[in-house]
Formats: structure tokens, C-alpha cells, sequence
């Protein structure tokens, strides 16, 4: 079943100079794949998850989630389906820094006024499968990167959404960090069959998807689909980035 289906998809950002950014673009990303986005600075993968997210409009073109038109919806109606059929995660956390762990896990659920008992089950599994429930009465402002990450997937998986977006969550955190992060993306997407979107420039998290397209210059440019091996598809990663262009820099002393 498609999750997603972006159909002849076309941003231009009109001002002084118009920029097509994004031109025919045609994806479907099925239940329970985890679809990587590659492609150079500027090539359109913020542009495509934001048209996906409901955060800005397409000029023409169609995105579909779950067999709905999120642009065919009135204010309110989109914030609900936001709420409970899209999850986000972000490089700079997006965290509230004032509260705790556990109250910013629960912030969706608050919203959608759910049970307390209810909640404080749903936050205990969540923080359990992320390893962060020893943290989780402590303020954002008190915890690591790797942590604030944890606490911003949990948040973004409590309400099981149908689409799991993720735009370079490991783009501000060490090494070691951005593998437990990558580690938990994979994790939930082979448990719970969650569909992932993932923008990235970093190989090495890219290496995790089992599909990635490229995009060069607002299109589609070519797709590479992950064998049993993680090490042979990140050799495919970097031979295709250096192909199409991208950020094929500082790899030399990456070991996957
Ligand atoms: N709000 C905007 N107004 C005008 N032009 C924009 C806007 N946002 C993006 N662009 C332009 O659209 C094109 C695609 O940008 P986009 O941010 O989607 O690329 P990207 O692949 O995500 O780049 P990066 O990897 O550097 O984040 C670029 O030419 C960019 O300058």
C-alpha cells in the first residue's frame, strides 16, 4: 500500500528572480520502506520534504498521504491530520527547552487530550525502546545531543504516525551519537513497519534507508535500492554522490 504518492510535483518560489526548485517530481513511497533523500546543496530535498510535511504549498502537482490530499483540507482539519499521521524530526531538535523529556514526549498526545493513563503507558514503552527513560525528569537544557535527538524521536513516534519525516537528524551530533540515532530510525522502521522519509547529506546515515533517490537540480536523478549488506550499500552511496554530486568530502576516514 503507497503511504505516500507525490504525482508531477512543481515548486517555483516566485520574487525578484522566480526559482524552479522542484520539477515533475513523481514518487511513492510504500508501507514500511525507508526511503532516503540525497543530492547536492540547493538540489530540492528540503523543498520536497516541506511540500510532503504540509509546511509550504506545491505550485502544481499532487502529494497524497495515506490516500489523502493534505492541501484539500481546511485549517483546522490539516493540523489534526498533521498531529496524528505525520511525525517529525528535525536537526535542531525542536525541542521546548523549559520542560522535561517526558513532558515534551507527551506534548502530542496532550494536544490530542488523551488519557493520562494512557499517555504515561505509551511514554514509558517509548523512552524504554530509546534508552532514555533513566532521563526522562530531566530539562531538555540538562541532556546531550545524542539524548535531545532520543527525546525528539520518541516525541515524533509516540502517536505511531502513518509517515515518519526526518530532515538530516544527524546532521549536529558526533559520530557515535548519530549511529544510536540511525540505529533507533532502523530499529522502528523494522519493528513497527513505520514508512521513513529521511533528507541527508551524510552517507553514513543514508547507508541505513533501503531505498535512496537523488535529486539534482530540482529532479529526479537516480534511485539505488539497499542489499542484505550495509557496508556494500554505502560503497553505492558514495559512488552514486560522486556520480550525481553531493558531499562526498571528509569520507575517507568514515568506517561503517
Ligand atoms: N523560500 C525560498 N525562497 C526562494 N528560493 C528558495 C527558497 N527555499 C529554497 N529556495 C531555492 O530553491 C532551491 C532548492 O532549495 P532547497 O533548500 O530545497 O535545497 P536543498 O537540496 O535542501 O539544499 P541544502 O542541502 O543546502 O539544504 C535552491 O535554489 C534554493 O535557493
Amino acid at each position: 500500500m503507497a503511504i505516500l504518492e507525490v504525482t508531477a510535483l512543481n515548486k517555483v518560489y516566485t520574487g525578484k528572480v522566480a526559482t524552479q526548485a522542484l520539477t515533475d517530481i513523481h514518487l511513492t513511497i510504500d508501507e514500511g520502506e525507508f526511503v532516503g533523500i540525497m543530492g547536492p546543496s540547493g538540489s530540492g530535498k528540503t523543498t520536497l520534504l516541506n511540500m510532503v510535511s504540509t509546511i509550504d504549498r506545491p505550485s502544481s502537482g499532487e502529494v497524497k498521504i495515506g490516500g489523502k490530499n493534505p492541501y484539500t483540507m481546511k485549517k483546522g482539519e490539516l493540523a489534526h491530520f498533521r498531529r496524528r499521521q505525520l511525525g517529525f524530526v528535525f536537526q535542531d531538535f525542536n525541542l521546548l527547552d523549559t520542560l522535561t523529556v517526558a513532558e515534551n514526549i507527551v506534548l502530542p498526545l496532550t494536544l490530542d487530550r488523551r488519557p493520562l493513563k494512557d499517555m504515561e503507558k505509551q511514554l514509558q514503552q517509548t523512552a524504554s525502546r530509546l534508552g532514555i527513560r533513566e532521563i526522562l525528569n530531566k530539562r531538555v537544557y540538562e541532556i546531550s545531543g545524542g539524548q535531545r535527538q532520543r527525546t525528539a524521536i520518541a516525541r515524533a513516534i509516540i502517536g505511531a504516525p502513518l509517515l515518519l519525516l526526518a530532515d538530516e537528524p544527524t546532521g549536529a551530533l558526533d559520530s557515535n551519537s548519530s549511529r544510536i540515532v540511525m540505529e533507533s530510525l532502523a530499529e522502528i522502521n523494522e519493528r513497527d513497519r513505520t514508512t521513513l522519509m529521511l533528507v541527508t547529506h551524510d552517507p553514513l546515515a543514508a547507508s541505513y534507508c533501503n531505498r535512496i533517490v537523488f535529486i539534482k537540480d530540482g529532479k529526479l536523478a537516480a534511485e539505488i535500492h539497499r542489499g542484505e549488506n550495509r557496508q556494500a550499500f554505502f560503497q553505492k552511496i558514495i559512488d552514486t554522490l560522486s556520480f550525481w554530486g553531493g558531499n562526498t568530502s571528509e569520507l575517507s576516514s568514515i568506517r561503517v
